[in-house]
């Protein structure tokens, strides 16, 4: 293994001090935004408050919400005890059958029921994790934007359809970008038009320049996300221009969505460069620099994007290079208008997204069966699976509102389609379970 391939080690991340005042910023981000964006109230855990003080006083009933066993601990005498049942919440919570008998070991030492030294360190490790996650769905853009053969639209139309019934409450359904540069996408018109009066779900479209904005609104599309980067090289190449040139650009479609009252998401594509070598070859910049990340997103923000999705295009990053990332983009954006998008080339995404959650971030992308790839990033592989990233949010007992079963069914519907195995380690481990033998 060469140096450039060496990931991050821990001696690299910062101190938990460091990590301490980031998390009490992020309570103290718990403010009022002024904007017209949909963010009028801010929005930490899955709850919506006004105060900072409020938010800090539902911290602690959230945490005994959330973790029940917080409160059992106090209250042995009635015999409740922590339990891994309490970990699952929500829709999909997990049915623990015969695997749940072997946590029940004779031995206290080695039971999480009894040891109240593992409850303390299971809670201390899990406090930060948001009670609620909100899943946005990029299957049917950035999953199907790589795929070498045109997929019909009439697909992609059932794909989105699908999804909405998921629960999933967002989904970006496609892209008004430049035939020219992808094809896949050059039926966006006809999707938007096809999905437009779906109820009940938002269905954000990329939009690159004022003509692609113009476009998606034609359509029908009322939610909007524009992309840059925070790599020269990368920019020029995605998107043919430089990174201040596309914020002008994003200055005039964020503009024109606000006349419209329109939210505008920001995508910023990271690439963490140091790792770059080993994917094409050849360092071009060598490592993005944390402060550069978060220039450019406090200019997303600052231009009135209400949510800023923070891209690992080539899915190279480590919770040893995300962790630093975050924290300075969680210097000057608030936590809760962050959110993370990982691609699984190195299968880092649940570790990334972990890391993230546990710094309080409550937005997560993903793609159904892991579909994805940016045709403008070599080496870019497929987006974590949604039905992945739901499985651990199941078993961290966080609420997303989505059916994993319907997602493994739609996972499945759409990897048939396109004639390959999912993407998902959670649909192809159940697939080898026997019917009667599903935990779900
Ligand atoms: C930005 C441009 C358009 C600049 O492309 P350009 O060639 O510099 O544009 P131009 O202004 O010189 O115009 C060239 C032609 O494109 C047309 N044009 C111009 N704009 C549009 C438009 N909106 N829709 C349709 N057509 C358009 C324009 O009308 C003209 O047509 P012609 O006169 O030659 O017939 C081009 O580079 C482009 O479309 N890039 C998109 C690349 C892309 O979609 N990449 C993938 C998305 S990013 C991603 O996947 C990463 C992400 C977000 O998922 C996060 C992560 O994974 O980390």
């Amino acid at each position: 293994m060469s140096s450039l391939e060496e990931p991050l080690g821990l001696d690299k991340l910062p101190s938990m001090n460091t990590v301490d005042r980031i998390q009490r910023f992020s309570s103290g981000a718990c403010r009022p935004r002024v904007d017209n964006l949909g963010m009028g109230n801010c929005f930490i855990e899955g709850r919506s408050c006004s105060t900072s003080n409020s938010c800090n006083e539902d911290y602690d009933e959230y945490t005994a919400e959330t973790y029940p066993w917080k409160r059992h601990t106090r209250d042995k005498s009635r015999g409740d005890t922590f339990s891994p049942r309490t970990m699952n919440a929500g829709r999909n919570s997990m049915k623990l059958g015969k695997f749940d008998d072997s946590f029940s070991l004779s031995d206290c030492q080695y039971n999480p029921n009894c040891n109240k030294d593992i409850q303390d360190m299971t809670y201390k490790f899990l406090k930060g994790i948001p009670k609620f996650v909100k899943i946005v769905e990029v299957g049917p853009r950035d999953g199907l934007q790589n795929e070498k053969n045109i997929v019909p639209t009439a697909l992609k139309v059932e794909l989105i359809r699908r999804l909405a019934s998921s629960g999933l409450s967002v989904v970006e359904a496609t892209s008004f970008v430049s035939p020219k540069w992808v094809p896949q996408l050059a039926d966006a018109k006809d999707v938007m038009q096809a999905v437009r009066n779906l109820e009940g779900i938002r269905l954000p479209v990329l939009t690159p320049n004022l003509k692609g904005f113009e476009a998606a609104i034609a359509a029908g599309a009322r939610e909007v996300a524009v992309f840059a980067s925070a790599s020269e090289s990368f920019s020029k190449s995605n998107i043919n221009c430089s990174i201040e040139e596309s914020l002008v650009r994003y200055r005039a479609v964020t503009r024109a969505a606000k006349e419209l009252s329109l939210p505008v998401r920001g995508f910023l594509l990271l690439k963490f460069h140091r790792y770059v070598s080993c994917v094409v070859g050849c360092p071009v910049e060598g490592p993005i620099s944390p402060a550069k990340v978060a220039y450019v997103a406090k200019e997303l923000y600052d231009m009135g994007c209400f949510e800023i999705s923070l891209g690992d295009t080539i899915g190279v990053g480590t919770p040893g290079t995300v962790i630093p990332m975050l924290l300075a983009v969680m210097a000057v954006v608030p936590i809760e208008a962050i959110a993370v998008h990982f691609h699984d080339t190195y299968g880092q995404s649940l570790p990334n997204i972990l890391a993230s959650l546990q710094l309080g971030i409550s937005t997560v992308d993903s793609s159904i069966a892991g579909l994805g790839g940016c045709p403008y990033a070599k080496g870019a592989s497929g987006n974590v699976a949604t039905e992945d990233v739901v499985y651990m949010l199941n078993g961290l007992g966080v609420k997303t509102n989505v059916d994993l079963g319907k997602l493994l069914l739609i996972g499945d519907y759409i990897s048939k389609q396109l004639g390959r195995p999912s993407g998902s380690k959670t649909a192809i481990a159940l697939s080898r379970v026997p019917a009667d033998g599903s935990k779900i």
